[in-house]
Formats: structure tokens, sequence, C-alpha cells
């Protein structure tokens, strides 16, 4: 396969309401795709930064620029999915500008040769269960309406965003109104410290799955002291940046499960080996969301459906955060999602509603 080039694209993509976590309100996804040219099918990535670094180092800006004046022109001559994470290898950082580059190349690839992410990656279910992200609310009433309305549409799990001065009593509130049996698990985005871990422990009385990225993403020793102190197992998410990481976190007892996402990872391929890793070591692991559009929540539907991921993911349906998705919406039934079986990512974007929400678009040919 030959690659003439990419077109990047940012999309403005409102959200059906406010997102809250303990980095801050969004209520808009500046969504940046990346089209892969080739010679034979065009690829689609997704790049799922944020338009500010506040989840991680990266941003929209940062992402363009460097696609456009570095990672990009390395990409000369590269056939293959594998071939860009080789190409890519001595630039540092950047994880997710590499993912999604590495997504367009192997969907393009895929989509020529006729086969599915779902095969290519090592799918073993046709459908996957859905657990949903709920922000940070104004009040615990109107928690406990959004959880009601999340467990009425059939979400198999429920997770909590948290910060300090909202944890302990919000949980405690969903366990009162929606019983014990109720998947339950929290994700503190780094909002807490090791002074914290008595107070983190209180949680341990409501039987939650895991608390997820309590402490910032460099303390990995943090995580392993709070493992000791906090009964409740650690999920780590913003700390994971590779398969090695992986690997240190888990030597560490950093991490008892893994919140697993390609592009923070690096792309798809990565994001198996960590998979891998983890099963060799008795890791469970699940497939975190970046409130994709439909380009990357088809291809986090399929990576969620390999035997390893044995938690349900922030794998949710496309109206949890959009009135309309660029692709066909993925609608929930039975709280599960169909693995898409098509070539490559198995959609594709309506073009028209990709022009009327599309903000700025460029080539950048190799
Ligand atoms: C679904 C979920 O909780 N995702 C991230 C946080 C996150 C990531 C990317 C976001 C982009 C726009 C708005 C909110 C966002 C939240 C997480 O697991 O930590
Ligand atoms: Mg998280």
């Amino acid at each position: 396969m030959r690659l003439h080039g990419f077109e990047l694209r940012r999309v403005a993509m409102p959200l059906v309401s406010p997102f809250r976590t303990s980095f801050g309100t969004q209520t808009e996804r500046d969504v940046l795709l990346v089209r892969a040219i080739t010679d034979g099918a065009d690829g689609w990535g997704e790049c799922v930064v944020l338009s500010d670094p506040l989840y991680s180092p990266e941003y929209v800006d940062a992402a363009v620029d460097v696609m456009r004046r570095h990672l990009i022109p390395a990409l000369a001559g590269v056939t293959d999915a594998p071939g860009v994470g080789e190409a890519l290898k001595a630039f540092k950082g950047h994880r997710m500008s590499k993912g999604a580059l590495e997504m367009a190349v192997l969907d393009a690839e895929l989509r020529t040769e006729g086969r599915s992410f779902a095969r290519e990656l090592g799918s073993v279910h046709d459908r996957v269960p859905c657990g949903v992200s709920v922000g940070i609310m104004d009040s615990i009433p109107a928690l406990l309406d959004a959880v009601d309305g999340y467990l009425s549409e059939g979400y198999v799990r429920i997770k909590l965003k948290i910060e300090p001065g909202w944890d302990v009593d919000a949980v405690r509130a969903v366990r009162e109104r929606f019983g014990d049996d109720v998947l339950l698990q929290v994700d503190a985005n780094t909002a807490y410290t090791l002074r914290d871990a008595r107070h983190l422990a209180k949680l341990d009385d409501f039987d939650l799955l895991l608390i997820e990225q309590p402490l910032e993403e460099e303390d990995i020793l943090g995580h392993a002291d709070l493992a000791r102190i906090v009964r409740t197992p650690i999920c780590l998410d913003e700390s994971i940046t590779s398969a090695q990481t992986a690997a240190a976190a888990i030597r560490l007892g950093a991490t008892q499960v893994i919140n697993i996402k390609p592009g923070r990872v690096g792309g798809y391929l990565e994001a198996r080996r960590i998979h891998d890793l983890a099963v060799a070591h008795g890791i469970a692991v699940w497939c975190g969301g970046m409130v994709e559009s439909g380009i990357g929540r088809a291809a986090n539907v399929a990576l969620a459906s390999l035997p390893g991921f044995t938690l349900p993911g922030d794998v949710s349906a496309s109206d949890r955060f959009y009135h309309q998705d660029i692709t066909a919406p993925f609608v929930m039934r039975d709280g599960h999602l169909d693995v898409p079986t098509g070539p490559g990512l198995g959609v594709e974007p309506d073009e028209t509603i990709l022009e009327s929400l599309t903000t700025w678009v460029e080539q950048v040919t190799i």
C-alpha cells in the first residue's frame, strides 16, 4: 500500500450535556480526525487529544503541529501500520498523534484487504457490555437522576467522576438508592494525594470494582503505597502510557486493574500488547473512553471484544455524549454494543454531517 498523505480535520461536536471531571467542565468536543490517503482505500483515525492539556500533556493545536511538521513527513515510504510505529520511534511523546496516524493507516490497510479491526486485533466476542461515565453534578439529587436514567437505558456499569468534596457522599447516595448489585466504580483523574489515603479508604465500604487514577500520573510509587492502605482495587489510566510503564506499574503493585486507552498508549497495536501483558499477569483490563466520535468508538468496541477485557468499559452509546454522531450512531441493545464486522473500522463518516460540523481541514502530502 502506498501512502500519498493525510487529511487533518477538526470537527466541533457539542456534548448533550456539560461533562464535569476533576480537571474541568467540557461542553463541546474538538474532534481531530485523520484520513490516510493511499493508492488503495482511505483510512480513518481519531486523535483523542483534548483542546487543552488538562487530561494529558497533548492538546489539539499541538497535535496538528506535530503531525504536520514532524510525524507525517517521517512516514514517507511506510506501507503498513507496524511501519508507522517504527518510523515515529525517534519522536518523543505525542502518543495520541502517533496513535491516530497508525489507526488511519491500519484502517486503510484493512479496508483494502477486506479484514475487520476486530479480526485483526483478536476479537472473541460479537458484542461488548456498556459502562457509562457520569460527571460530577451540581447536587446529589441531580446525580441520582442521571444514574437512574443510565440504568434504565441498560448500562451495565456506572462510573462516577470524583474529586475532593465529591466522593464518599456521592458513592453512598448511589449505593443507598440503587443497591449493592449495581457494578460501580469511581474515577478521580489524579485529583488526590497520598495524604488523602485514609479518606479514600472510606470508599472500601461500598464494594466498588475499582478506584481509577486517584493520584497524579507520575506517582507510580504513591499508587503502590495507596494500594497497601485501600482495599478497593486501584486502576491506572493516565499513568499507563505504554506496555513498558504498564509492566512497571504491575511489578510495583501500583495497579490491580488497567484502563486501556489506545490513544493514550500510542495506538491499537500497543493497546493489544498491554492487553496481552495484563492477561499474562492475571490483571483485568477494560477499554477506557475519550468521548470519541463514531470513528474512535468503532475501534474501541473492537478492542473491547478481546478476551482480557473482562470488565465493562467506558464504551457507551453515541447518544451518551452526542445528539448527532458523524457516523451511523452506536445504539446500545440490552446493555451491549455490537462489534462492527465490516472491513477496517466497519463504519465511516457521513460526508454531509462531517462537512457541516468541520471547522478546519488541511491536506498534508508526503
Ligand atoms: C469517559 C471518561 O471519563 N474519559 C476520561 C476522561 C475524559 C477524557 C476526555 C474527555 C473529553 C471531553 C470531555 C470529557 C472528557 C473526559 C477518563 O476515563 O478519565
Ligand atoms: Mg480515567
